[in-house]
């Protein structure tokens, strides 16, 4: 596997030289932050994009930075609406791609939240577990047929991960007092475990699948947080960390933090980073370490036995609304 690329690596500089033309990826979450700028550089390179978005007429405004890469690379950026907090608006989505029938080369699974006030999605389950695994999970499980032989499925995971293990008796908060926290580490320990078991499961077609946390930026994802709570969140990983001896955690910039997910689906040996947790551009190294804050991925978001049984949960979650 190339070493090429880290930390300061820019999505750009990540797709330097590569050309996308007659490529297809699907991208959850385009109207701001990663996803944004995930298909600004796809598209700048020749891609064909399909954004998948909550708002379709925000995402036309937003999305004119994904068009002007789009004309001068000879990519193009489509949008389809897809509310995630919703079973209906996610089989209406998958419906209208398999409809369509055209292939995807990878697909990114981007979209999430962060943090929010306990809160239901349309079909009940708690906002942050129901958006950024159930949704994907849905959504990627129902258009699976159109990822391509040899394609790549990426999805969004965070250093949240550490926070907590998938809690999968109580996984909507129905039994247990609500923390925002911890609903967003499960959550994000649930896109792990949702990677690495598409991973096993669709290996035989030539698909592998990778989650990704793609570096700390400010970008519209803590918007629930008061400038109060960021700064005590800011204090809190600082000193942590300290205590521990590690380094202060960095702030990426938009450019750097897509750009581990377009390395996964694009440049990144598939083969090498299948199944794994990759961030700045590598396979992070397991950390078992009970300190939160510490670098590396736990190896519960990474379990075999536990990524199926969420898997068989989720498929219960789904099928039953
Ligand atoms: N920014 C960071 O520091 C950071 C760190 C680790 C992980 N992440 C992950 O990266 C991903 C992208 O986050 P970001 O920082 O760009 O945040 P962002 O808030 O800027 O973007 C998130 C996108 O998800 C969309 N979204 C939210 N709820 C949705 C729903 N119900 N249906 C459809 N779309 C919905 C939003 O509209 C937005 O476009 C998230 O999965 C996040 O958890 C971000």
């Amino acid at each position: 596997m190339t070493e090429k690329f880290g930390a300061k690596s820019t999505a750009d500089e990540v797709l330097a030289g590569v050309d996308l033309k007659g490529k297809r990826f699907l991208i959850t979450g385009v109207s701001s932050g990663i996803g944004l700028e995930t298909a600004r550089a796809l598209a700048a390179h020749g891609a064909s994009v399909v954004g998948a978005v909550r708002d379709l007429a925000k995402a036309e405004r937003v999305t004119a930075s994904v068009r002007d890469a789009a004309s001068q690379g000879g990519g193009s950026l489509e949008l389809i609406e897809l509310d995630q907090a919703s079973l209906q608006s996610v089989r209406a989505c998958a419906d209208r791609l398999l409809a369509d029938g055209r292939r995807f080369d990878s697909i990114i699974a981007n979209a999430g939240v962060m943090a929010t006030p306990l809160g239901r999605t349309a079909d009940g389950f708690e906002l942050q577990f129901g958006t950024n695994h159930l949704g994907h999970f849905a959504l990627v499980t129902r258009i699976e047929p159109l990822l391509a032989d040899n394609g790549r499925l990426v999805v969004l995971s965070s250093q949240a991960h550490r926070v907590a293990d998938v809690d999968l008796d109580d996984p909507n908060f129905e039994r247990q007092a609500y923390d925002p926290w911890l609903a967003y580490g499960r959550s994000k320990t649930a896109t792990s475990l949702f990677a690495a078991e598409f991973d096993t499961r669709h290996r035989d077609r030539g698909i592998r699948a990778a989650s990704v946390m793609p570096g700390n930026s400010l970008t519209d994802l803590p918007r629930h947080l008061s400038q109060e709570d960021l700064q005590g969140l800011f204090e809190t990983v600082g000193k942590a960390r300290a205590e521990a001896g590690l380094p202060p955690a960095e702030l990426k910039d938009i450019p750097q933090v897509a750009a581990t997910s377009v390395w996964a689906a694009v440049v990144a040996d598939k083969d090498e980073i299948g199944g794994h947790y990759l961030e700045d551009c590598a396979v992070a190294p397991i950390n078992d370490t009970p300190n939160p804050f510490a670098d590396g991925v736990r190896s519960y978001a990474l379990d075999a036995d536990k990524a199926k049984q969420l898997w068989a949960r989720s498929e219960a979650l789904i099928s039953v609304t």
